[in-house]
């Protein structure tokens, strides 16, 4: 029953993009291993979830039902998944890096006994050896590692969000769908939720979809001129983001790196103004259709990969952009 899983993660009845991401990568490793893809839930009253999922290129829904998975449970859902894994065998299953994976996926693992590559920022299948290669950066960034689990099944992993674009839906593709009452698998519950509060993050947090976005570099160089940058954002409806060296000069706070150490993103445009192009910061936008360049120096290595480059003064062209806009 060897097959290639992929851990759907649902949040607050939707399923969570990075899940969508992961069919991406798992479809490519279903095709290049010749298995069945396998899209996995958790969850109680599935249907509405069942139903999305179907309509994604999934050779197969596993869904895994019971009434006490309804919110989410380290015990509950570690005995669900690792129920999962025996009876399905699969060769590798696929988690997003999310706080979720983080409390389940390292138990389920040791409940496997086999190992776990998280944090990755790819993965691939190995023709020769017949394992998965996940790749991840090692000692702060410094190292980029390819890893492989040799001995044990399944390979596990977490990867990135970001890294992949969201699979897209398929029609006339026929899934197979099987149900699970898990109700034998139910254990002596030891964790019970009470209540669940909602905290309101901020929109540049939520916002992990960002249809433009304005990359803030060394070049900007001081604060007085954050509010001329934001006034370009708000007027593109864009998100702002930043260079690790916008951030060291405290233009913007740490949450705002792009990057390998940040964030991962596929906007339609990235506007990068006065950002160099170094390779840790483009990691985090190589996902992006279109890269706009603004950069004073003709020689910056961001106008090797941007798409428009204008080469000036961003502190007089910015201005100018905003008139016009
Ligand atoms: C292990 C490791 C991990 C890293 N991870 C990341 C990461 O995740 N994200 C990240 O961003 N960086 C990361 N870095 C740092 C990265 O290597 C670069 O140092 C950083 O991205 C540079 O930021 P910058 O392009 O803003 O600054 P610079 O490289 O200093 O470039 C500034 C640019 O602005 C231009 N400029 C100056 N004035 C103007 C002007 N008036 N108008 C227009 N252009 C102007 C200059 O020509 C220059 O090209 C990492 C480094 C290491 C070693």
């Amino acid at each position: 029953m060897s097959n290639i899983s992929v851990f759907m993660e649902v949040h607050n009845g939707q399923l969570r993009n990075v899940s969508l991401e992961l069919l991406t990568a798992g479809h490519q490793l279903a095709a290049d291993a010749h298995e069945e893809l396998v899209a996995v839930i958790v969850g109680n009253q599935n249907d509405a979830i069942i139903e999305q999922l179907i309509q994604y290129p999934v050779d197969r829904v596993v869904s895994l039902e019971h009434f006490s998975y309804e919110n989410y449970a380290t015990d509950s859902y570690t005995d669900a998944l690792h129920a999962y894994v025996c009876q399905y065998q699969p060769q590798c299953v696929l988690f997003g890096t999310t706080f979720l994976a983080k409390d389940l996926v390292p138990r389920l693992a040791a409940r496997c006994k086999t190992g776990l590559t998280a944090e990755c920022t790819s993965v691939s299948y190995h023709q020769d050896t017949g394992k998965i290669m996940w790749s991840r950066t090692g000692f702060g960034g410094k190292m980029m590692a390819d890893i492989v689990c040799p001995d044990r099944l399944p390979q596990m992993g977490t990867i990135r969000e970001g890294v992949y674009k969201k699979t897209k839906k398929v029609t006339g593709h026929l899934a197979k769908i099987d149900r699970w009452d898990m109700g034998e698998q139910i254990k002596l519950e030891r964790v019970r939720i009470l209540q669940k509060t909602a905290k309101i993050l901020s929109k540049q947090q939520i916002d992990d979809e960002p249809e433009i976005v304005v990359g803030l570099g060394r070049g900007v160089r001081t604060l007085d001129r954050i509010d001329m940058m934001m006034d370009f954002a708000d007027a593109l409806d864009a998100e702002l983001g930043a260079s690790r060296g916008a951030c060291e000069l405290r233009l913007l706070p740490e949450k705002f790196v792009i990057g390998q150490n940040g964030r991962n993103l596929h906007p339609k445009i990235y506007i990068a103004c006065g950002i160099s192009g170094a390779a840790q910061h483009m990691a985090g936008i190589s996902g992006a259709d279109c890269i706009i360049a603004i950069n004073s120096d003709p020689n910056a290595p961001i106008f090797k990969v941007a798409d428009y480059g204008i080469c000036g003064d961003l502190h007089s062209i910015i201005p100018e952009f905003l008139k016009l806009i």
